[in-house]
């Protein structure tokens, strides 16, 4: 067998271990939407924001979004990833373009098994020129879209619009289960960062040494993902740190609370850390879209929630320029630890 490049090797204490890969009844939450047009807002609130604080990880039904959408989606993404290299790298991601094709992504300093496709939900999206905190330069970055398939460009569009209007629901409930008006946090989206990611893992034959993803939490507000058939996505148990497969639910949604919202609940919600492990004979695609806040917002502790006894447990921070500064880390191997919400951490 070949050698496994070196960037690719976890530390051992992060290699996974195999026998626990088999997705079993994992006891993550599974959220029926459908209970929305009940007018059972409230009860569906709660029950959202029980799942939130006891795992950060639960899976939605009856989403509203249509299955058929779904299923274009995967087949001309599964199109893409199986062109010739040359021709995916004709949308190759740089330095300074962090959208389209990417095969070297780096999570916490580890190369990842996988290739991926981004794409902005807003074709123009406005963040930081630099990750400088002095520079004031904003600049407007847009997709890059592939000649084929044709249909992937309106398809991938299409699903963006069905996202932003899922989580825009999801945000409502999550904000009224923390006792806000359901408007609250709304208004922190107006340019909205957000972007689609299409994760393509193929078949690996060194699952004891690398991962698809290495463990990492999302650094956004929430995500919302779709998984294939084929299992892989872990999520650390917060009660006690286990490894826990998300069992992949047909028709299902995936949804992870991520580091804006911990900070914005000052912690009552919190971002948990995932993984993804390699299948030695299947490839597996994943679809995640991840909710992000306009590149102006300063992210701190929602005021109306803090009291003497909830004191503001981070400082305020840019969205943008850590933003900036982490996708500009996740692009290559650097000598210090990427930024992490941690660092603003009172
Ligand atoms: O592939 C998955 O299931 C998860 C991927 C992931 O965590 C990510 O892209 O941030
Ligand atoms: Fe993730």
């Amino acid at each position: 067998m070949e050698e496994l490049d070196s960037a690719f090797v976890q530390d051992i204490e992060h290699r996974p271990n195999l026998k626990s890969t088999e997705p079993v009844d994992d006891g993550i939450p599974t959220i029926d939407l459908s209970a929305l047009t009940l007018a059972d807002t409230q009860k569906l609130a709660s029950e959202i924001g029980l799942a939130c604080q006891e795992w950060g990880f639960f899976q939605i039904i009856n989403h509203g979004v249509p299955l058929e959408l779904q299923r274009k989606v995967e087949k001309v993404a599964r199109e893409f990833f199986e062109l010739p290299s040359e021709e995916k790298r004709k949308v190759k991601r740089s330095e300074e373009n962090r959208l389209g094709f990417y095969d070297s992504e780096h999570t916490t300093n580890v190369r990842d098994w996988k290739q991926l496709f981004d794409f902005l939900v807003e074709d123009r999206t406005v963040i930081p020129a630099s990750p400088e905190p002095d520079d004031k330069e904003l600049m407007t970055i847009t997709n890059q879209w592939p000649l084929y398939p044709p249909e992937l460009r309106e398809v991938f569009q299409e699903y963006a619009k069905e996202m932003k209007k899922l989580t825009f629901k999801l945000l409502e409930l999550i904000t009224l289960s923390l006792g806000l008006p359901e408007n609250r946090l709304s208004g922190y989206f107006n340019g909205q960062t957000s972007f689609v990611r299409i994760n393509y893992y193929p078949p690996c034959p060194f699952p004891h040494l690398a991962l698809g993803a290495t463990r990492h939490k999302d650094t956004g507000v929430l995500t919302i993902l779709a998984q294939d058939e084929v299992g892989g996505l872990q999520a650390k148990r917060k009660s006690d740190g286990e490894w826990i497969p998300v069992k992949p639910t047909p028709n299902a949604y995936v949804v992870n609370v991520g580091d804006v919202l911990q900070v914005w609940s000052n912690e009552k919600y919190q971002s948990v850390e995932h993984r993804v492990v390699v299948n030695t004979v299947k490839e597996r695609m994943s679809i995640p879209f991840f909710f992000q806040p306009g590149p102006h917002v300063m992210v701190k502790p929602v005021e109306e929630l803090l009291n003497g006894e909830n004191r503001p447990k981070y400082k305020e921070y840019n969205w943008g320029k850590f933003f900036v500064t982490r996708s500009r880390s996740d692009f290559k191997k650097c000598e210090v630890e990427n930024i992490q919400i941690q660092h603003f951490r009172l």
